[in-house]
């Protein structure tokens, strides 16, 4: 987690502050999908400035500086005097070879159909060259191997053989030894149908599962340790789904790596879904692409973004300001019994900094939620009318509604009247259940409302979306759930924060981000009750402040992980803002 705490200092690829209308980019990475990798490849190749046969070589390496990256007792130097051919085995006690004997280095890398294996053939010629013992196999057929896997699967060939990969095959994980490394080169970017079991692939699957049930972890024979080159094999680089067969009793294979090394940037299947799952830990390796490429600059919009940390400047309040100059969210509080949601949110939006945060409560609950806050105000609406009387004051400029506010009529009539009032607004929980059910309501969405379903509430909102997005993948590149959320925001016409591990923030014109709370930031213990009520009074009090709505999905999904992670295990939904200001002041000290 301590690494987590220094992505803010992490500089490799990252948009700092960059301003456009209204969008604050902070700090963000790039997702690509396979389509914008190959274009920027392309682009690449075409200027003249490298090969694809250069590209193939440094991914290679790359592969292997971060096999030794990640596990140092594996690196070993070439063998002195190998020159891009056979490494000489030189004798003595101390030679790369003795080296490799003592420590039973072995690689088994599988090689697929495209580039991909390739990229595998360079692996494992650097690794032999490294005095490793290598076993190459194939999938696929030689001769139709694009002409950059074919140079490199023909160098292989010159001090090494190449055992098809095909038929009935069974391995037996007796073969795996100590510091073994299984590299899976089968499929990267080109992943175009599911990866089945045909009795040929069967066993990487038993590998796997041998490998990952309890029973084995320190039984007689060492697991290997897994490397995907790319993508963990039969994972959709632009969705993070597997891919499923159109005809269900093919088993499917399945890869589940260790170590994923990817290259120039992540790709968007290595934060969505499954991806994380069997990507294991990703690696970004810098292949020498260009960084800035005119192609880049006009496909901005569609290039989705990982949100890393927001743009502290932002977050601070300046000298000299007051209470209004923050701005005065309301938040909507359910009937007698339901205020609870109401007022974590509420105290959520005060925390995140808003100037001023009210309860408007219904006059029957007034007494109870007078009850149990200080700092954060009360306004009695009975109505919808009422409402709309307390919105004249323009000083309330953001509005928190949704959670445990009722599906009534009333209920209703108060989403109708906020949304009428032209504020910033989000939209939670009862409020997207009742827009849901509405098509007038629906109608009144406007530019400045963010809507933070769950997966359940987007079924609701958008039933035919979620229906792409929840039928089995039978080919690749698979519907996203940035798809989704782009798709599901264009109909809005809002910005729509479509929750999860791998929350995906978008808005109307295709900007698009991911808050990944997974690897090094997996914060499992949100998913607990009330944490979404908290996270729409994060947003309300950044859209006080001023935040475009965009940029207060994201901030406040950041924050949102930024605390549970502060927090750690044991957390409830009442814990979380109140690790705002240890987030903040660790925030705004950095340098
Ligand atoms: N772009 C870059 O900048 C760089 C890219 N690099 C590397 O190239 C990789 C992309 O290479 P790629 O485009 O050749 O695709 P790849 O993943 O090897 O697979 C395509 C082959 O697999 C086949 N196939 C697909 N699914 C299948 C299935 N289920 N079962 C069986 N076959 C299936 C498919 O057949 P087809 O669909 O054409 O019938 C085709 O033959 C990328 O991930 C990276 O590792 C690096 O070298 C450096 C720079
Ligand atoms: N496994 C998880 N890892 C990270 N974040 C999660 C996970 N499960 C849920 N969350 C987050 O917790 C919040 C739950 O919101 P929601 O489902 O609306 O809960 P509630 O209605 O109980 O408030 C969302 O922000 C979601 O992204
Ligand atoms: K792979």
């Amino acid at each position: 987690m301590a690494d987590s705490r220094n992505t803010i200092k992490k500089t490799s690829k990252r948009l700092k502050g960059v301003r456009n209308e209204n969008f604050v980019a902070e700090f963000m990475t790039e997702l690509l999908s396979a389509a914008q990798m190959r274009a920027i490849e392309q682009a690449a190749i075409e200027s003249g400035e490298v090969t694809g046969l250069e590209l193939m070589e440094r991914a290679g390496q790359g592969v292997v500086e971060a096999i030794f990256a990640e596990w140092p007792e594996l690196a070993v130097s070439p063998a002195a005097g190998g020159e891009g051919g056979v490494a000489p085995r030189p004798a003595g006690p101390d030679s790369p070879q003795d080296i490799c004997e003592q420590k039973k280095l072995r690689a088994v890398v599988l090689c697929g159909p495209g580039n991909n294996g390739g990229d595998g053939f360079v692996v494992a010629r650097l690794l032999k060259e490294r005095g490793w013992e290598v076993e190459v196999f194939l999938y696929g057929d030689a001769g139709k191997l694009p002409p950059d896997a074919k140079a490199n699967y023909e160098r292989w060939l010159e001090m090494g053989e190449v055992t098809e990969y095909d038929g009935e095959f069974w391995m037996d994980p007796s073969i795996y030894r100590e510091d073994s490394v299984l590299v899976d080169a089968l499929f990267g970017t080109g992943l175009t149908r599911p990866v089945e079991n045909f009795n040929a692939f069967g066993w990487v699957t038993q590998l796997t599962e041998w490998r990952l049930s309890p029973e084995n972890r320190g039984a007689a024979y060492p697991a290997p340790r897994v490397v995907s080159v790319d993508m963990p094999s039969g994972v959709c680089a632009d969705s993070g789904r597997r891919l499923y067969s159109a005809d269900p009793p093919f088993d499917l294979e399945e890869i589940s790596a260790d170590l994923t090394v990817t290259f120039h940037s992540k790709k968007l299947g290595h934060v969505l879904a499954v991806g994380p799952y069997y990507s294991g830990k990703v690696v970004v390796q810098d292949i020498g692409l260009c960084e800035d490429h005119e192609w880049r600059k006009a496909n901005w919009k569609q290039i989705a973004k990982q949100f890393d940390a927001p743009f502290v400047g932002l977050l601070a309040k300046g000298y000299g300001g007051h209470k209004y100059s923050h701005g005065h969210a309301l938040i909507l509080s359910g009937r007698p019994g339901r205020t609870g949601a109401a007022r974590m949110a509420a105290r959520g939006a005060l925390r995140i900094g808003a100037g001023l945060v009210t309860l408007a409560v219904p006059p029957a609950a007034q007494a109870e939620v007078a009850a149990q806050v200080t700092a954060i105000m009360l306004r009695r609406v009975g109505d919808a009318t009422a409402l709309t009387k307390v919105l004249e004051d323009a000083r309330f400029n953001a509005i928190g509604l949704g959670p445990a506010l009722g599906l009534d009529a009333g209920a209703a009539a108060l989403v109708a009247a906020a949304l009428e009032a032209g504020r910033a607004s989000v939209l939670d929980a009862d409020a997207l259940t009742l827009l849901a059910q509405d098509a007038a309501l629906f109608s009144k969405l406007h530019e400045n409302c963010v809507l933070t379903p769950h997966a359940g509430e987007f079924r609701r909102l958008f039933p035919d979306i979620a229906a792409k997005l929840e039928t089995a993948p039978v080919q690749g590149p698979a519907y996203s759930k940035v798809d989704a959320v782009r798709e599901a925001a264009k109909r809005a016409g809002c910005v729509v924060l479509f929750k999860g591990p791998d929350t995906v923030i978008a808005a109307p014109d295709g900007r698009c981000s991911i808050n990944s709370a997974q690897y090094e930031r997996a914060a499992p213990w949100l998913a607990t009750a009330g944490s979404g009520d908290v996270l729409t009074g994060f947003i309300a009090g950044l859209l006080a402040r001023g935040f475009a709505p965009q940029s207060a999905a994201e901030t406040a999904a950041w924050l949102h992980v930024e605390c549970a992670l502060e927090f750690g295990p044991g957390l409830m939904a009442e814990d979380l803002s109140e690790q705002l200001p240890k987030v903040f002041r660790r925030l705004l000290s950095q340098p």
